[in-house]
């Protein structure tokens, strides 16, 4: 293993892996941190983690856990792998993490660069933007565990670390890899050491992934790991060949926990196109009226593409969560879509969308999927990835996917190459 990958939830490292596959880096993603050895085929190792939205002690413990094992693996390079809206709030988990990862690889200059052009995700001038859109503007402010309330990069990870936050602009950037490079050097000199990166173009981070090719810690986004195989590639380190994937027919179903603007309108798609869909009431989980039974028995009783979402609108999500504080309705909903989830793979369903990061997490966990191998991109950062022999999966990150994903993920889960 060459690279070694911490994520801080599914659907972000399902993207990362993503990536990775395209530039051809032979790619697993595990769930958790693995108690046996990689296989040795393995170029890429990503450690999921569902670490994004609990407590920073705690996230800090599992990736330094995880960081352990990918050593172990012989890893040259470590990649911190967070939501490419930096999705943190201010006690954490982005900055604890880094500060750990670093002082347990003794990396003294840390770029942090979120920035996924191709899903409309760009920095400039240590703001963070989604499409035309600020990211406090995005819809981004209503997450329900991290509103992201301030684009200024730096601003927001400064209220995450001791450590005083740079800057590595985009005219350094441009300017080509080596000059990158010194600009980070020159902030880390100055007392910096944790450096926001620009970049609005794939190009941008083709350069930072040259300029960082010798540093033992990188942090940031799916876009960072752009340039990163080259890295390896031009030492003659990996292997050439490509890998093949294999789809599965058989039963469908899709879950959705994501309350992300564009998962609504994906839902909202799926609802309009007379598909079958089954909408749940958050309250009616907590309450007990709803159950994961009720859901999987309905699911599976449905013809083509059931849907069984609890996505909802910010007003309703703040309501919910008044009455019963964040942390409780997402952890009752989480158990409810993991429980539904293996009764719906119990009843034979072998192809499983899966709509939102912390509900992928819930989902995988409840199916105690280990391992996870990476297929072919349904649209960008959501590949097709099988779990052993009989289940296909697509983790769609919340704010990922056209409108028509579901339909779109079914047709390619099913499609062999
Ligand atoms: N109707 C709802 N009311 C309140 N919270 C909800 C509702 N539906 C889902 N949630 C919670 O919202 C969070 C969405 O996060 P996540 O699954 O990571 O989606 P995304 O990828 O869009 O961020 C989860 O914790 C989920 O349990
Ligand atoms: O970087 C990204 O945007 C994604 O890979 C990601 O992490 C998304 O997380 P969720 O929106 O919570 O699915």
């Amino acid at each position: 293993m060459l690279l070694g990958c911490i994520g801080d939830d599914f659907t972000g490292s399902s993207d990362l892996g993503n990536t990775l596959v395209k530039a051809g880096m032979r790619t697993v993603q595990y769930s958790g941190t693995p108690t046996h050895p990689a296989d040795p085929s393995v170029e890429a190792g990503i450690v999921a983690l569902k670490s994004r939205s609990i407590p920073a002690s705690e996230a800090v413990r599992q990736s330094l856990q995880a960081l352990d094992w990918l050593r172990d693996q012989g890893c040259r390079q470590i990649l911190f792998k967070y939501c490419s809206t930096f999705d943190s709030t201010p006690a954490g988990n982005i900055g604890p993490v880094s500060e750990a990862l670093a002082d347990a690889l003794g990396a003294d200059r840390v770029i942090f660069c979120p920035a996924f052009p191709g899903t409309g995700r760009t920095i400039y001038q240590g703001h963070l933007f989604v499409a035309d859109r600020l990211l406090s503007d995005s819809g981004m402010e209503h997450h329900p565990l991290t509103p992201m309330t301030d684009p200024d990069l730096r601003r927001w990870l400064g209220l995450q670390t001791v450590r005083a936050v740079g800057h590595l602009p985009a005219a350094a950037v441009w300017q080509g890899s080596d000059a990158a490079l010194a600009r980070l050097e020159a902030e880390a000199e100055a007392g910096r050491p944790f450096v926001i990166a620009d970049a609005i173009r794939d190009q941008d981070l083709l350069t930072l992934g040259r300029a960082v090719a010798n540093l033992p810690l990188i942090t940031g986004g799916s876009g960072i790991a752009l340039g990163l195989p080259d890295n390896f590639r031009t030492q003659g380190l990996l292997n050439l060949a490509t890998p093949s994937w294999r789809g599965e027919a058989g039963p469908v179903a899709a879950l959705s926990g994501s309350c992300s603007r564009a998962t609504r309108a994906q839902v909202a798609h799926h609802v309009a196109s007379g598909a079958p869909a089954l909408e749940i009431d958050a309250e009616a989980v907590l309450a007990g009226r709803t159950t994961a039974e009720d859901a999987a028995t309905w699911a599976l009783a449905q013809p083509g593409l059931p849907l069984v979402y609890s996505s909802a609108d910010p007003e309703a999500v703040r309501q919910v969560q008044d009455r019963h504080g964040a942390t409780e309705v997402a952890t009752r909903l989480d158990a409810f879509f993991a429980a539904t989830a293996r009764l719906l793979v119990a009843g034979g369903v072998t192809r499983l969308i899966t709509a939102g990061g912390e509900t992928s997490g819930a989902v995988v966990e409840g199916l105690e999927l280990s391992t996870l191998e990476i297929g072919p991109e349904i649209d960008p950062g959501v590949p097709a990835m099988r779990a052993g022999e009989r289940l296909v999966l697509a983790l769609k990150s919340g704010n990922f996917g056209a409108e028509n994903f579901f339909a779109k993920a079914a047709v390619m889960l099913e499609a062999g190459t």
